[in-house]
């Protein structure tokens, strides 16, 4: 049987940030089953992100191995700003300012980048915006005049305990490949710029492989491998 303090409590808090209107707290379904011995003996930890793709692979990541921590995701509307400059810097503030809308409850954030090789690392954390305005063609088309295509996925997670005078703590994970034409598997909707990212190794776009796959190389599932060690280390002394 799991002790109960090796055990972190998951949950997310879902933050819609394509409008400036701070939305009412709201709670919306618990998507992963946790004892409930555990809901009752540790704490919460909060993530916290307005997007429904990234929750979903944090959820599928964190419960992909049942011999790991159980998690439990449930998710809540709030508001964040959009923020430039280092990766780092980014999602430490990212998380300073999710900690205040939390008052001071354990929070997680998340940030990712694409980041293109010949052009040193753009878009960088302002992928959001390129894939928003230019989609998978325009982001192909920046890189026309360079035979290098190559490109890497980055995804920043910052942590913190809510306590007062404390920082938040970064942990990244990067994942090598290419810009390639469009391609996705022909089930579903595929997630932002994955069927113009082709992992180094593989001859599939992030959009044509399964997902379980894609949850263990990619850049999201590096970076947590670390916040869930962080996390059982912390709450196991
Ligand atoms: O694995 C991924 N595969 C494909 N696309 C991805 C992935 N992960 C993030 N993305 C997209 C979402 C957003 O267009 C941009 C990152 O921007 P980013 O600010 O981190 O995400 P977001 O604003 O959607 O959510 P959040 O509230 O957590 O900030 O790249
Ligand atoms: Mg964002």
């Amino acid at each position: 049987m799991t002790s109960p303090r090796s055990q972190v409590l998951l949950s997310t808090c879902f933050v819609s940030s394509f409008t400036s209107k701070v939305l009412t707290p709201k709670y919306l379904s618990s998507t992963i089953p946790c004892p409930s011995s555990a809901r009752m003996s540790v704490p919460a930890v909060t993530f916290v992100t307005g997007n429904k793709n990234k929750l979903r692979e944090v959820s599928q990541i964190l419960n992909a191995d049942s011999s790991q921590t159980p998690f439990t995701i449930t998710s809540q509307k709030v508001d964040l700003p959009e923020l430039q400059g280092d990766p780092d810097d980014i999602v430490r503030e990212k998380c300073r300012i999710a900690v205040g809308e939390r008052s001071r409850a354990l929070t997680l954030v998340e940030d990712t980048c694409l980041c293109f090789n010949a052009l040193k690392g753009l878009p960088g954390p302002y992928i959001k915006w390129f894939w928003d305005r230019l989609g998978h063609d325009g982001l192909n088309q920046m890189l026309a005049g360079f035979d290098d295509k190559s490109a890497y996925a980055l995804c920043t997670f910052a942590y913190s305990s809510g306590k007062a005078g404390t920082e938040p703590i970064v942990f990244s994970g990067a994942t090598e490949g290419k810009i390639v034409p469009p391609r996705h598997s022909p089930n579903g909707k595929a997630f932002g710029w994955d069927p113009i990212f082709e992992p180094a190794g593989f001859d599939q776009t992030f959009a044509e492989m399964d997902k379980e796959t894609k949850n263990s190389i990619s850049h999201r599932f590096k970076a947590l491998a670390k916040v869930r060690e962080h996390l059982t280390k912390e709450f196991s002394d």
